[in-house]
């Protein structure tokens, strides 16, 4: 969790390193002219200054390098935060940047440990008055749970920035840089406060409420399908945060004790669905099960009767969808109140599976756990 864990574990791996770095260096160069000139310095900056931005680097493609074969195949998290900060020209005439290595994962690997990390750290600076805002710097396959759990954690109302890109570093076209840029026009930003926290890629800004990937590989993927991007930014134009999009209503719940969430399973429905997944789940000592449901959030009698069961046992059982947009709604075509579930509203399953947060700080009543999930609007 310190700088020293992201040094290149060899000699031969720091080589490439140096070699890499200019490279990636090269690379941005042309980018980085027309950034430069797009930029008026200041414009984005407070008057005072230019504004503090804390940037916490996990890994993921925005730092990942290509095979040397150029087989398409790269790996993750491979270039440290200052590394990519250094890499984009411009930067510096936006903001004070001070970038601290927190992990170097790809984020199909992000656990509560580095989760946990994240939340300290942003939460020391903002009460230590380190930081007028934080970028934190991600893969994209979970950047919407990471995004979510500190929107959920992070007290305060400084901005948080969550970037990532679909190519790696040394990719022809990579977007990282572009990201990288705007991320920070965003963070440093006095207008972006008080809107929990952010995702910027590729041009637009989202809210973590809403945000989630939604194609496997495109740099066009990230969407927030019931209620679209929060603002747009780019060099040129700078920030537009949409007037109608006044943010959700953000409670923030106390980190747990201890580096563990409660374990909370995510079930995904189907045809032909039985109750062996949801078992499983008990079995291995869910304290909750997150339905993927087909629709709005139904699955087969004999999955129902299980998660009717669980929920006999103090098993928090929370409804959600595998359908990409859209709200699961209370007692349509399953008697919620009856069997004691919860519904998930808008929140897809990766992100209801953040019940852990409730579950950890005891809220187990349904009631009061469907007051949490609708608290919103
Ligand atoms: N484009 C990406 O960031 C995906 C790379 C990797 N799987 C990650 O999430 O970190």
């Amino acid at each position: 969790m310190t700088k020293q864990a992201a040094r290149p574990a060899s000699r031969r791996r720091n080589r490439t390193l140096m070699l890499t770095v200019p490279l990636v260096a090269l690379a941005l160069w042309s980018w980085g002219i027309d950034a430069a000139q797009a930029a008026e310095p200041g414009k984005d900056a407070t008057a005072a200054g230019l504004p503090r931005i804390l940037v916490l680097a996990t890994g993921g493609t925005i730092a990942g390098q290509a095979d040397a074969r150029a087989t398409g195949a790269y790996k993750s998290g491979q270039i440290t935060g200052e590394q990519l900060m250094q890499s984009v020209p411009g930067l510096d005439k936006l903001a004070k940047l001070n970038a601290e290595q927190i992990s170097s994962i790809g984020s199909q690997d992000m656990n509560d440990k580095v989760w946990f990390a994240l939340a300290r750290r942003i939460q020391d600076a903002f009460d230590k008055n380190e930081a007028d805002g934080i970028l934190i710097t991600h893969g994209t396959d979970t950047l919407e749970e990471t995004a979510f759990f500190l929107d959920n954690v992070v007290r305060g109302d400084k901005p948080v920035v969550i970037v990532g890109s679909m190519r790696p570093a040394t990719a022809v076209s990579a977007d990282g840089p572009g990201n990288l840029y705007e991320a920070v026009q965003v963070a440093a930003d006095p207008r972006s406060r008080g809107r929990g926290v952010m995702a910027v890629l590729n041009d637009k800004i989202q809210s973590a409420r809403s945000i989630t990937k939604t194609n496997t590989t495109s740099i066009e993927t990230f969407g927030s399908p019931n209620d679209g991007p929060i603002g747009y930014v780019d060099t040129a134009g700078g920030i537009r945060f949409m007037a109608q999009a006044a943010g959700f209503k953000r409670t923030t719940y106390p980190l747990p004790a201890g580096e563990q969430l409660p374990r909370v399973e995510i079930v995904y429905s189907h045809a032909n669905m039985d109750a062996v997944p949801i078992e499983d789940a008990i079995s291995h000592g869910a304290k909750g099960i997150v339905l993927a449901g087909v629709g709005d959030g139904n699955t087969s009698k004999q999955a129902l009767d299980a998660l009717e069961a669980a929920a006999k046992k103090g098993i928090i059982v929370v409804r959600s969808t595998r359908v990409r947009s859209g709200f699961v709604t209370r007692n349509v075509e399953v008697d919620d109140d009856k069997n004691g579930f919860v519904v998930s509203e808008d929140l897809n399953p990766q992100k209801a599976v953040l019940t852990q947060l409730l579950i950890a700080g005891g809220v187990t009543a349904p009631a009061e756990l469907q007051r949490a999930f609708t608290a919103t609007w």
